[in-house]
């Protein structure tokens, strides 16, 4: 694959996107360019360290792994060095010539075209390498892989081109020389260098060096050299979390908070887990890994390892150092392990204690978790049962009483429901306001029972799942019938049932196809009527959702509950004429149909009758 003579090739379409955006949007803040080479130098010294397990002789007597940065004021040069894996020609073209990562191609596909907003996107991608081009007029990269025996030297002004060539090279690792512009000569100066690896990189786990003297023979180390999360927490100011997470995630606003912990015992582990502020916009991505990065005694292992940290968790980043788990740890391995179990088992614990520390003394921050990561958490119950209390508690809903915004837990819920309230209620919908107009409400309202208001798709889910809190029963105000006593009726229901008999028969013999009962109901105030599901059936709700997914649902006929009380279902029960009994039995079903974000089978059908009912006459009148 190697060639003998600098080739010149073209960068992929889409870098040179990401290099324009990057050089206008980051000018601000232009001394990440430094943070970024380390991070990727210290990821060298990782992979080749981890190499080197395998395969000793890749060291070649040169064990120290270690970072070099130097500037070089007559050439106007910035070099960045690592003793690290190195790369083959082809990991260059590939590395350096490509976004090569999915979630890079995905970003470029969510760009705006507004640059405020894209610049704020980038920052969420991690911009690499290619942030060498914010201060360098020309980037040379020169390297050697551990395991081979030939150079490669890349080299580019970013402008849309890069040459490559093969080059004799007797250290192993990667050099990076930035010609800076022009404009960028501050970064030429030792003290701005060390200042900004202090400030970036102290928590980098490899030595970064620079020279001592003027010659440059003696080098000396700048950072603290120690992995952050090896260090006792005494030790560490928030600061040094916050240059940490950036190094992890690349994130450019600070997290939202953070566990570290040191965990001894039948098994001893590290873990430093942050919550971050904002949700990354590919977090309902079913296809992106996550989870956090395993190290085993200090020895990178890998990234993203969804297995230390369960679905519902999986915007927590950070960092696991287990010293049992072998070294030779794979994913597969990974998947049943008895001890990773029990890692994340452990991990969840803490990152429960966490949310429930900032719900208990930071609420303002938790209100921001919660909406940026809180239809996450509601996935929680299903996946997690043996952590589903503690989960409970965490939660927020929207209620009747509290309908901006999501601020009730179930605790606060409990502690103001009604003396001799049994349930929990809650009605689920499509959406915010259907919920909240619902004319299940009716009744609940009129005895200022508060009802929680669900309509995030999850809320199906979740309810399914969460069937109990602090021993009361959660219950879906839209299914089965209610208990007199449980919204206050007075105690001749019976008998009202048995006078209006002769209406629901009726209305049951013109709606026998689409329903599977007629009944008087107790949930209605101010509306004529209203569906519900049989108790323990599906929702309505939920099967339109399921349906939608592309699931076949069994054909469930809803109950139709009619408020004898109201003055349209009054006059319906003195008609006559059959033909209008019709129409009229069918209106009050699509009615309710649509109340609760229903479709109609036949919406021109129900336009029709509407129209006809409002002009006071029925299509057999029309066409008499
Ligand atoms: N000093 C280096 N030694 C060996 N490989 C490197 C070095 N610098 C970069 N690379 C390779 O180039 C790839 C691209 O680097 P780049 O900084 O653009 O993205 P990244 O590091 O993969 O992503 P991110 O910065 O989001 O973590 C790296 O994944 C790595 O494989």
């Amino acid at each position: 694959m190697a060639k003998a003579n600098a080739e010149t090739r073209q960068f992929e379409a889409e870098v040179q996107q990401i290099l324009q955006l990057m050089i206008h949007s980051l000018y601000s803040n232009r001394e990440i360019f430094l943070r970024e080479l380390i991070s990727n130098a210290s990821d060298a010294c990782d992979r080749l360290h981890f190499a080197t397990l395998k395969d000793e002789t890749l060291l070649q007597g040169e064990g120290d792994l270690a970072i070099r940065i130097s500037a070089d004021k007559e050439a106007g040069t910035v070099t960045v060095s690592d003793n690290g894996i190195g790369m083959s020609y082809q990991e260059v073209i590939d590395n350096l010539g490509t976004i090569a990562s999915s979630g890079t191609k995905r970003f470029l596909e969510s760009l705006s075209g507004d640059e405020r907003k894209d610049a704020d996107l980038i920052g969420q991608f991690g911009v690499g390498f290619y942030s060498s081009f914010i201060v360098a007029e020309q980037v040379t990269v020169e390297t050697r892989r551990a395991d081979e025996d030939k150079g490669v030297r890349w080299q580019s002004d970013g402008s849309g081109e890069f040459t490559i060539e093969e080059i004799e090279r007797s250290e192993r690792g990667t050099t990076i020389t930035l010609k800076l512009r022009d404009d960028a000569e501050e970064f030429q100066a030792p003290e701005r260098l060390r200042h900004i690896i202090r400030r970036y990189s102290d928590h980098i786990g490899r030595p970064i060096l620079m020279p001592s003297d003027e010659e440059g023979q003696d080098w000396e180390k700048v950072n603290e050299a120690a992995a952050l999360w090896t260090r006792s927490k005494e030790e560490l100011e928030d600061k040094d979390y916050e240059g940490f997470y950036q190094h992890l995630t690349h994130d450019p606003e600070e997290p939202l908070d953070w566990t570290h912990n040191h965990v001894e015992g039948r098994q001893s582990y590290s873990l430093l887990m942050y919550i971050p502020r904002r949700a990354p916009f590919d977090l309902w991505d079913r296809e992106r890994r996550r989870g956090i990065r395993l190290y085993v005694r200090r020895v990178f292992i890998m990234d993203e390892a969804e297995q230390l940290m369960p679905g519902w968790l999986r915007f927590v980043r950070g960092v696991v150092d287990s010293a049992d788990l072998p070294l030779n740890v794979s994913r597969e391995i990974l998947q049943d392990n008895r001890l990773v179990r029990s890692i994340r088992a452990g991990a969840v614990k803490k990152v429960l204690g966490l949310l429930e520390d900032m719900a208990r003394n930071r609420p303002d921050d938790y209100a921001h978790f919660w909406e940026q990561f809180g239809k996450v958490l509601k996935e929680g119950p299903a996946e997690d049962p043996d952590n589903t209390d503690r989960i409970a508690k965490l939660l927020r809903f929207s209620s009747t009483r509290e309908p901006d915004g999501e601020t009730v837990s179930l605790q606060d819920y409990v502690d103001r429901m009604k003396p001799d309230q049994k349930a929990i209620y809650y009605v689920t919908a499509d959406n915010h306001e259907t919920a909240l107009n619902s004319p299940h409400l009716e009744a609940f309202r009129k005895q200022n029972v508060e009802v929680l208001l669900l309509s995030d798709r999850v809320d199906e889910w979740l309810v399914a799942n969460l069937t109990e809190f602090d021993g009361k029963p959660l219950r879906s105000v839209t299914h089965g019938e209610l208990e007199a006593d449980e919204v206050g009726d007075s105690k001749d229901d019976e008998a009202k049932d048995e006078r209006h008999k002769p209406l629901l028969d009726k209305l049951k013999g013109q709606l026998e196809d689409q329903v599977s009962d007629v009944r008087v109901s107790r949930r209605l105030v101010d509306s004529p009527a209203c569906l519900v599901a049989e108790q323990g059936g599906l929702s309505l709700n939920l099967q339109r959702l399921l349906k939608e997914a592309g699931q076949t649902v069994p054909e469930l006929r809803p109950i139709l509950e009619v408020n004898p009380d109201h003055p349209l279902v009054r006059q319906l029960s003195e008609l006559e004429d059959e033909a209008r009994l019709g129409d009229w039995s069918q209106l009050l079903f699509d009615q309710a149909l649509l109340a609760e974000g229903g479709q109609l089978a036949d919406p021109a059908g129900f336009v029709r009758r509407l129209n006809a009912m409002l002009t006071g006459q029925s299509r057999q009148s029309e066409q008499a």
